[in-house]
């Protein structure tokens, strides 16, 4: 079995007839070099950061147009790094996947070091130190996911976590964002160079989520004299410390089984799963789809590797942040987080099944092509309509990519209102259009509403993907609604579901416990005229075994007259391999 390690490379003959691209760089010298002259930290080196990012450094290092690599960094919760970065040498297995069913494998070489950014991991972290205190790093960018970023409770306030952060000081931090503080309080201490804070999530105005994450913590430090208050100017100087803003998007799943089998066919083993106690799902493979767009802001103080040779484009600021709009709040991740919060309702385990579904890809179209689309600012640089057909006629239907509503579905409460509530706003501001008009995307809200029940659309119960919210959003729903002639008839509907008593109360749950929390959805569902619509949407797909996708179809006008159920699709299939 070939071997995913600096020994097993040896072998480039069979790596080669198992049809893997190699590195073509000398990986000690860039290795060495990076040691000495660090230019890039990643922190979160998750599944994204290897698909997208190590894999943009590795062009450049293969054309010759660099000649380091990436520190990658483990949040402090983080066990990859022991677990699967250290076992294999740094060396991830890339799998790319088209929609011909081709897989593209390279090994990634590009990760030169990769650390624990936890202070009380001591040789780790004096090597961060030293990258930090080096005037060489130009960058330091961030997949954390929005949790990362996270320093305030829902209601205001900070969280425990932030405070026990910001009385610990920087030599005792434990979350993310007072981890990069600390090491950004090292490099002002040692000279303050310039340097670029990149954040690479799924945010609008990631940037500027970024830089207030990493102020706050340094004022706080100043106040408790764990830091200078010149250590604030510096974060704050523009002309030294940037925080660009970016629009990322390659769908990276978890690692799949599949994939893994379909390497051990061709002989290349040790590349099991694991999930780390924090559910991070990583592999020493990771599975990617084969298309990609990363646009950045140009702002870099300190200089930037030439990621234009790597097809990444750089932009001005409102550019990017049109760019990102188009995707994260219209074009593509609110038609995922729909089709994610119903495909677990529905049983599937595949978005390409999904899109075969005629009600869930009417959910999709409508959501991108009639509600979303209209309000999109074009950004120029891609073409809305252009990047949403090759969304709904390209991406998310390739059968290839072993992509589930499971991974999408975690955190929604994270990201409903940056997904939906972009355009509901839009809506309610413009004066030719009504928010009340809507449909598809208040049937995706009331879908999650009744995903959170964990009950699905059989009456069989499953487990809801993770999501910080999670009890609290369920204790909200299991307060019963108050009887009121509105609610009557659901009351008895309600009840008819009572012979399941395990997994179903009987009880009507309480919706608008949750849609009238504005600050959840970024917008007031009540003011945009959209409270009660959903809650009887809510209140339909309650209506008995089946009653999810009777009102989706009555909604979208997609009901069917046969019996043929084409939701139904056996998960095998969907296993194209
Ligand atoms: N996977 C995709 O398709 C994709 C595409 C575009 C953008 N993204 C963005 O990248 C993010 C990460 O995606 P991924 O697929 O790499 O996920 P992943 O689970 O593979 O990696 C997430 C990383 O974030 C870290 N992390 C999680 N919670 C954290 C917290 N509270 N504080 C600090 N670190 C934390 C984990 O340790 C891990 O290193 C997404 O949330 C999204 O914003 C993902
Ligand atoms: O990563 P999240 O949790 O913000 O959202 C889940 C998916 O929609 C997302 O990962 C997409 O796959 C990605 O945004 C595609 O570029």
């Amino acid at each position: 079995m070939l071997e995913l390690s600096e020994r097993g490379l040896e072998h480039t003959e069979a790596w080669k007839a198992a049809g893997v691209e190699l590195p073509r760089f000398n990986r000690r010298q860039v290795a060495e070099h990076t040691l000495d002259h660090p230019r890039w930290v990643h922190f979160g080196a998750g599944n994204i950061f290897r698909s997208l990012i190590a894999k943009a450094q590795q062009k450049l290092l293969n054309q010759g147009l660099a000649d380091t690599g990436i520190i990658a960094a483990g949040t402090p919760d983080s066990e990859t790094i022991d677990l699967v970065y250290r076992p294999h040498d740094n060396l991830t297995l890339l799998v790319e996947m088209d929609a011909e069913g081709r897989l593209r494998k390279e090994v990634l070489a590009s990760v030169a070091e990769a650390l624990c950014a936890d202070p009380f991991r001591t040789d780790d972290y004096a090597r961060l130190v030293r990258a930090f205190e080096n005037p060489s790093l130009q960058l330091v960018s961030f997949t954390v996911t929005e949790k990362g970023y996270a320093l305030t409770e829902p209601r205001g306030g900070y969280t425990q976590e932030a405070l026990n952060d910001f009385e610990a000081g920087p030599e005792a931090a434990e979350q993310v964002m007072a981890v990069v503080a600390a090491l950004a309080l090292r490099r002002y201490r040692k000279g303050a160079s310039p340097l670029a804070f990149v954040s690479l999530d799924n945010c609008p105005h990631n940037g500027d989520v970024l830089r207030k994450g990493l102020t706050t913590v340094a004022k706080e430090w100043a106040i408790r004299g764990h830091a200078e208050k010149g250590f604030v100017h510096y974060l704050e100087n523009r002309s030294l410390v940037s925080f660009p803003l970016t629009m990322i998007d390659k769908i990276t799943p978890r690692p799949s089984s599949l994939i893994r089998e379909e390497l051990k066919r061709l002989g290349i083993g040790g590349m099991e799963e694991i999930t780390s106690s924090r559910h991070t799902y990583a592999a020493p493979f990771v599975n990617a789809e084969n298309i990609e767009y990363l646009v950045i802001e140009d702002d870099f103080p300190a200089g930037r590797p030439p990621l234009e040779a790597a097809g990444i484009l750089f932009a001005d600021r409102d550019t990017v942040n049109r760019a990102d709009a188009m995707k994260v709040t219209a074009c593509l991740n609110p038609l995922h987080t729909a089709l994610a919060v119903t495909g677990c309702l529905l049983g599937y385990t595949r978005i390409s099944d999904e899109m075969r579904d005629p009600v869930l890809r009417a959910l999709a179209e409508r959501i991108g092509r009639n509600e979303g689309l209209p309000v999109v600012v074009d950004p120029g640089i891609l073409s809305p309509e252009k990047f949403l057909d090759e969304v709904l006629n390209k991406r998310f239907p390739n059968p290839f990519i072993p992509d589930t509503p499971q991974r999408i579905a975690s955190d929604t409460s994270k990201k409903i209102g940056i997904r939906f509530g972009h355009t509901l706003r839009a809506y309610m501001e413009r004066a030719e259009l009504d928010a009340a008009d809507l449909t598809a995307i208040p049937l995706a809200i009331a879908a999650w509403c009744r995903y959170l029940m964990g009950v699905d659309d059989e009456g069989r119960p499953f487990e809801p993907s993770p999501d910080p919210m999670l009890e609290e959003l369920r204790r909200r729903l299991n307060r019963p609604a108050d009887r009121t002639a509105d609610t009557a008839e659901a009351f008895e509907t309600a009840s008819k579901m009572s012979d399941r008593k395990d997994v179903w109360p009987g009880a009507l749950p309480n919706v608008r416990a949750i849609l009238a929390d504005a600050e959840l959805f970024a917008v007031d569902l009540y003011a945009a005229g959209l409270g009660g619509k959903i809650e009887k949407m809510f209140r339909d797909m309650l209506d008995g075994p089946g009653a999810v996708r009777r009102t989706l179809e009555r909604e979208l006008g997609t009901e069917r007259h046969d019996a043929d159920d084409p939701a139904r699709i056996p998960a095998e299939r969907s296993n194209p391999l």
